[in-house]
């Protein structure tokens, strides 16, 4: 009779932080008016959403966000919803929201804590990973080799084509916390930390879409249906006659 221990099925829950709309991706303001950064953050997330829930060790995908109309649009992808602990709570109802205690500390990586904690109290050894939402190339091999590559053990980082930034951050260990460390020059504080480099050659997983640069290079290896439609859709600011702000 075998004694082998069977193989445990890989399983990943990913995380996506979303900030207000209307505050984000302002080094697109001299690209892209408001509107049309609101149009290409939701469409980004869109495109990042719908890749990653279709890889087969990923069983859950949770969208951290303080607003509204994120928090729809992750619903409507099949996304859970977790509302930013540290700024006002999302309309209606959300899946979870960060209790008052996590009013101590703010901004993006309090949030992505304390939405793996949530997820690690909720699902038995799981996977979790910290992934950038605007990620318009991903694609779907791309993202589950990552995955494999990191369930080799402890916590991973996939550093961003710039070499600086952060792509996303694996705990393949309940014991091991995500720690996330993002912001400007993210990736060396992930790997001081003791974050393993994955390397790949993944393009679409590397290149989020920060600067009007980030968008030629992600234009160039393709972006996926709902960010062609938005980009298609908005006017760039030095097309415009008079410009819009
Ligand atoms: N939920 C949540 N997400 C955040 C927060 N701060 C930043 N993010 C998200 O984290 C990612 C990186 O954030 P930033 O680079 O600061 O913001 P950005 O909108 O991408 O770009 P800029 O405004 O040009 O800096 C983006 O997807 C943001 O929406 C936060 O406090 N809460
Ligand atoms: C937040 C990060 O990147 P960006 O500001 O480019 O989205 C990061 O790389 O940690």
């Amino acid at each position: 009779m075998s004694t082998a221990t069977p193989p445990v099925t890989p399983r990943a829950h990913v995380l996506v932080a979303v900030k207000e709309l209307h505050v984000a991706k302002t080094r697109l303001s001299g690209v892209f008016d408001v509107a049309d950064r609101t149009g290409l953050v939701l469409s980004m997330l869109r495109d990042t959403l719908t890749v990653v829930r279709d890889v087969d060790s990923v069983v859950g995908v949770t969208v951290v966000t303080p607003d509204a109309a994120v928090a729809r649009l992750a619903r409507s992808v099949g996304a859970h919803v977790y509302a930013d602990p540290t700024s006002t709570p999302v309309e209606g109802s959300v899946d979870e929201q960060g209790s008052e205690g996590d009013q101590g500390e703010h901004g993006l990586n309090a949030a992505l804590a304390a939405a793996a904690d949530h997820v690690r109290k909720n699902e038995q050894g799981v996977d979790v990973v910290a992934l950038q939402a605007d990620l318009p190339s991903l694609r779907r091999d791309e993202f589950g080799e990552a995955l494999a590559a990191a369930r080799t053990g402890g916590r991973s980082v996939v550093v961003d084509h710039h070499g600086t930034g952060t792509a996303a951050l694996f705990s393949c260990d309940p014991s091991v916390p995500l720690d996330p460390q993002f912001g400007p020059g993210s990736a060396r504080r992930h790997l001081e930390s003791g974050a393993r480099p994955l390397h790949g050659h993944w393009p679409g997983l590397r290149t989020d879409v920060d600067t009007a640069d980030d968008l030629d290079t992600a234009r160039a290896l393709g972006v996926g249906p709902a960010t062609r439609a938005a980009l298609d859709a908005a006017t760039p600011i030095a097309a415009s006659p008079g410009g819009k702000s």
